[in-house]
């Protein structure tokens, strides 16, 4: 699994000021699609202390919005804002870094992890505007510390502390949302010991030809449970619903929270993950936060059978590692990815 070397961005746009577009990063399809404006529609809230609290209105509420939107925001949560905004300082300073630095923690080939691009197939296809950090980050046995920054000083012990706190409250949705779907809250939990976390921190330089670039391209995540933080101000991220793009107003302190494909294939599409893509501001930098979270790479990747007993199954079973090298082998377009997994009906 690897994807192929581009040039970095932010180096780009500090050579040139940022106006000039080459023509690998204009994307004319992205000008023409339809955008809600905003204030018309916000993602609904979720407050994850209520659940805690075994709030049975409040769980109902979350089934209604897992099925309906696939996307809610999670205030009440229980990060410390120390360990919150350590991570957003960490983040914004390695970016800061001179370019040189930051090529130590280059990606390698046939390596995902590490600073660079993903999904970057061949020498034609049309390039994000972002230059992005991936890391492994749980369980801790799978982290490569070779690709963790060690500037500036805080940032391995910061993301140690982010990536558990946030770890903890994926399982604990993903507890209450089995419980939901009837299920034992065990059925997810148990192919989620040595659950998988990656954390992917993306970083949008300004482009003063906003409308003419994407800062990542319309995809869905392939994971199970996605918790999204809003580093500064600048809001970008947009989810598609009913076929128009709806701008995500982040509210301070929430995670953005989404379903991913797996989730999708292991209820055989009662929960479904939605498509997003993140826009560019033409004038400030915007940088987010992705913690991925999936099941034990030892965990096989289908419909549970306690779901598909009594239905069709809609999508195809693989195992783990077949799964992630078929997601990162090919371009991030929309929901194809979980169209290529699932089972034509004759
Ligand atoms: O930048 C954002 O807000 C969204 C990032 C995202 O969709 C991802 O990292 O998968
Ligand atoms: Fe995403």
């Amino acid at each position: 699994m690897e994807s192929l070397p581009v040039p970095s961005v932010q180096a780009m746009v500090a050579a040139t000021g940022g106006d000039v577009v080459p023509p690998r990063y204009l994307r004319p399809e992205a000008a023409v699609d339809m955008v809600i404006g905003s204030g018309e529609a916000q993602i609904p809230i979720i407050d994850y202390g209520k659940l805690q609290m075994d709030n049975g209105e409040e769980s109902a509420r979350l089934h209604g919005v897992c099925q309906d939107w696939g996307f809610f925001q999670l205030i009440n949560h229980s990060v410390p804002d120390d360990v919150v905004e350590g991570m957003k300082s960490s983040i914004q300073r390695f970016f800061q870094l001179p370019a040189e630095t930051k090529k130590g923690f280059a990606q390698e080939r046939r390596q995902l992890e590490g600073y660079g691009q993903l999904f970057v197939v061949s020498e034609d296809q049309k390039l994000d505007w972002a230059d992005i950090l991936y890391l492994n980050t749980q369980p801790p046995e799978d982290r490569n510390m070779r690709f963790w920054p060690d500037q500036p000083a805080k940032f391995r012990s910061t993301l140690d502390k982010y990536s558990a706190a946030v770890k903890h409250i994926a399982d604990s949705l993903l507890a209450t949302m089995a419980k939901n779907l009837g299920l034992e809250p065990e059925t997810i939990a148990d192919k989620c010991v040595s659950g998988i976390q990656s954390v992917r921190m993306n970083y949008y330089p300004p482009c003063l030809q906003a409308d003419k670039v994407v800062g990542f391209s319309p995809h869905s995540d392939s994971d199970l449970l996605t918790l999204v933080m809003q580093v500064n101000h600048v809001q970008g991220l947009q989810i598609k619903r009913n076929g128009s793009w709806v701008p995500v107003k982040p509210v301070e302190g929430a995670f953005i929270v989404n379903i991913g494909d797996i989730f999708e294939i292991f209820t055989n599409g009662r929960y479904r993950s939605i498509e997003h893509r993140a826009v560019v501001d033409p004038k400030e930098e915007r940088l987010s936060v992705a913690a991925f979270h999936s099941p034990s790479i030892h965990a096989v990747i289908g419909p549970l059978k306690e779901i598909a007993a009594c239905e069709d199954e809609a999508y195809k079973t693989v195992d783990h590692e077949e799964f992630m090298r078929l997601f990162f082998s090919a371009k991030l377009e929309g929901k194809s990815f979980l169209d290529r997994m699932k089972l034509k009906r004759s």
